[in-house]
């Protein structure tokens, strides 16, 4: 039998429409002063700041040698043309992101966005080397009715339509339930873990290799993460990492969140 590989955590500061880009500049500097090489030796840390902020927050980057990863809150399924107000993953790749989020629960719901144009920008962002950030999640009416695993499922069927194995592989799932995104009500960590593996069990049926894609895939947590909850989040066997909002703009809580294991 051979070992399952391990995933290293990823947390990841969704900033959302916060901090222009001298605030962003700020922001960076203070969280790489207080990170260590050892925070970076076991964790994945990354930002996502808005879309004007990212070539200063590349130039800090490169300039200073940080570590800190960095992506886009959202791209354009076009690579490039008349889209008035989009920003396409040649633009984003030239500005050296990693990561980018597809499909967050607010481009759902104020954006109109659906599975099938979320699958259309996983695929963009595959194309040009970003790393997705898929997320998927339920609203609190779909969890009353006791349906949240099956449209957390649903989705994922959708975003990843015809995504072949090794792409899928460096995925990022993110389960963001959107009752518990900005609303302070944090998913129980059992009830996380439900669906996290849940999304886990679903990949390895997509994909029919004993497992290898599934378990490559990091899944994070997201919706009212901060340090006093993220120890017990981190503990279940498929969460590898949290989609952090409100807390992410707090430098010292998000450095906490950074040191899950010492919460
Ligand atoms: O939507 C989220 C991250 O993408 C979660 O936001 P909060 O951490 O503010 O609940």
């Amino acid at each position: 039998m051979t070992t399952p590989p391990t995933r290293t955590p990823l947390m990841a500061g969704n900033w959302k429409m916060n901090l222009n880009h001298l605030e962003a500049i700020a922001h960076v500097q203070k969280l790489a002063f207080a990170l260590t090489d050892k925070d970076y030796e076991a964790v994945d840390v990354a930002v996502l700041p808005p879309f004007t902020d990212l070539r200063s927050v590349q130039t800090l980057v490169d300039g200073d040698k940080l570590r800190i990863r960095y992506g886009a809150q959202d791209l354009s399924a076009q690579d490039s043309g008349a889209y008035t107000g989009e920003i396409s993953g040649p633009m984003l790749a030239k500005l050296n992101c990693t990561f980018v989020t597809i499909g967050h629960s607010e481009r759902r719901q104020y954006h109109g966005e659906d599975e099938p144009l979320v699958n259309a920008k996983v695929k963009a962002a595959l194309k040009h080397g970003l790393t997705p950030i898929v997320c998927v999640g339920e609203e609190l009416a779909v969890r009353e009715a006791g349906d949240h695993v099956a449209h957390t499922l649903r989705q994922l069927d959708g975003a990843l339509q015809d995504v072949p194995a090794e792409a899928a592989a460096g995925l990022v799932i993110a389960y963001e339930p959107v009752w518990a995104i900005g609303t302070g009500k944090v998913c129980g960590e059992e009830d996380a873990q439900e669906v996290c593996g849940a999304i886990r069990g679903r990949l390895a049926e997509l994909y029919d290799d004993a497992g290898a894609t599934a378990q490559r895939v990091r899944i994070q947590y997201g919706g009212s993460v901060k340090a006093g909850n993220v120890a017990k989040i981190m503990a279940q066997p498929d969460i590898d990492g949290a989609l952090v909002g409100g807390a992410s703009l707090d430098t010292d809580e998000f450095v906490k969140i950074v040191r899950f294991r010492d919460q």
